[in-house]
């Protein structure tokens, strides 16, 4: 079923995700145009129902003020001017706006409230079909949630036709990489080749110290490794990626320059070009898990914490070693294990160990032990851009330090890092 659509058009808002999230939270599809769409582009967007003209503060481009394209003023549906022309702004309140909203999208423009993720599965499905036929779709998985929703979408839609491929690099968190063995191919049956990288990648990785060498060095082994899979799989044409609303907001838009840039698999060989599909280019994170959980993904995918790209290995300071990275995998299992009893999982935003790379004396059996500390750590954040500490009770660090200093080899103390961001960043590296 395709679903009513209403445009939101920036015109220099700073609110412009904030309104899209309001609207949808009316049951209503919406998206973000630039203010230049041509009338072909208006065309081919189907269905909708209502424009919105959102000005603001980001009005200048190229020392002009920025106006809405003809093809927009004459696509023949209402149009609501907000800040912009001297229309008045949004108000303050999320419910003097909604007022406005549903006045306009429900009352004006006559918009039915038919965006809820079953039809969103459905009209993707088809349009997957569609856009896939019978050819061969590969996929990235790396157990993640946006990676693993689209591989769970296109196992809905075309089956065997898809081929997941999951590198363990040794890096990833304890249980990891069973879980993805066990719930794409065990459980929805999926196509999914499963390669043990983590040899290679620690021996690439073996006495390298700094951070952003590190960080690269992951980076190009990945795509080594996904290449040479890419190439022995004969026929694909098509790459899946776990693309989500907020990775292309942040890659700027007309009117505001880049936050970050778009990642994904990025960086694959020229030759080695793929048509892309991806199917959740339009959702935010929230709806990215309530699609998840509706095509039955199990919980703790879905919600998982945010987990840095390279992994683990950002979390074993200085040059990793192996037996220093099982002391990270094990304490961090642990601190999840301890969170997730105390009623603090979900609750914290983010939550891990850290393992320097210098040792401490301490007693351990009545004998001097010379071994590492564990850093824990556990932040607040709304955007990332800063953080606050998790005021953790004090019963519950006795628990996690006892369980730490006897279950993990290596380690004799453990530390609280007290540090919000800014000055410390939530990572170490
Ligand atoms: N170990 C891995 N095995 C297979 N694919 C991976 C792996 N790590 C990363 N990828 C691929 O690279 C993409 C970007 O990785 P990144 O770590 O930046 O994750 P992300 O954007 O948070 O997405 P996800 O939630 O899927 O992990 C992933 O979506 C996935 O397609």
């Amino acid at each position: 079923m395709k679903q009513d659509r209403i445009l939101i058009i920036d015109l220099g808002s700073t609110m412009n995700t904030n309104i899209a999230r309001e609207i949808r939270a009316l049951g209503v599809y919406t998206e973000i145009h630039p203010h230049d769409l041509t009338n072909e582009e208006v065309k081919n967007l189907q269905n909708v129902k209502g424009i919105i003209l959102n000005g603001g503060v980001n009005r200048i481009v190229d020392g002009v003020e920025i106006d809405a394209s003809d093809a927009l003023y004459n696509a023949g549906v209402p149009v609501l001017s907000v800040d912009h022309k001297g229309a008045k702004p949004w108000p303050k309140t999320v419910e003097e706006r909604q007022d406005i909203m549903k006045k306009f999208i429900l009352e004006e423009c006559k918009a039915e409230k038919n965006w809820n993720i079953d039809n969103f599965i459905q009209e993707q499905v088809q349009l997957i079909q569609e856009q896939v036929g019978d050819k061969k779709v590969l996929l990235a998985l790396s157990g993640g949630v946006d990676s693993s929703v689209v591989a769970a979408l296109l196992i809905r839609a075309i089956g065997s036709q898809l081929t997941c491929v999951h590198v363990n690099h040794g890096l990833l968190r304890k249980g990891e990489p069973e879980e993805v063995v066990q719930v794409f191919r065990e459980e929805m049956g999926a196509n999914l080749v499963y390669i043990d990288a983590v040899d290679r990648f620690l021996e690439k990785l073996a006495g390298v110290e700094d951070p952003e060498e590190k960080r690269k060095i992951i980076g190009n082994e990945f795509i080594y490794v996904f290449d040479e899979e890419a190439r022995k799989l004969q026929g694909v044409d098509f790459l899946a990626q776990g693309t989500i609303y907020p990775d292309i907001i942040e890659s700027g838009t007309k009117t505001v320059k880049a936050v970050k840039s778009h990642h994904n698999v990025g960086g694959l060989p020229e030759d080695l070009q793929f048509e892309l599909i991806e199917p959740l280019k339009m959702l935010f994170k929230d709806e990215v898990r309530e699609c998840g959980l509706a095509l039955g993904l199990p919980e703790s995918m879905v919600y998982r914490q945010p987990f840095p790209g390279p992994g683990l290995g950002v979390r074993c300071l200085g040059a990793i070693t192996r037996d220093r990275l099982e002391a990270v995998r094990e304490s961090d299992a642990i601190l999840r294990d301890e969170f997730k009893k105390a009623g603090l999982e979900g609750k914290v935003w983010q939550y891990f160990t850290v393992v320097p790379d210098f040792k401490s004396v301490g007693v351990k059996n009545h004998n001097r032990s010379f071994e590492w500390p564990v850093i824990l750590r556990a932040v607040n954040t709304v955007d990332a851009m800063t953080a606050t500490i998790e005021r953790v009770p004090y019963e519950v660090f006795d628990i996690i330090t006892e369980r730490i200093t006897h279950e993990v080899p290596g380690v004799n103390r453990v530390l609280y890092d007290l540090t919000p961001k800014p000055t410390g960043t939530i990572e170490w590296e």
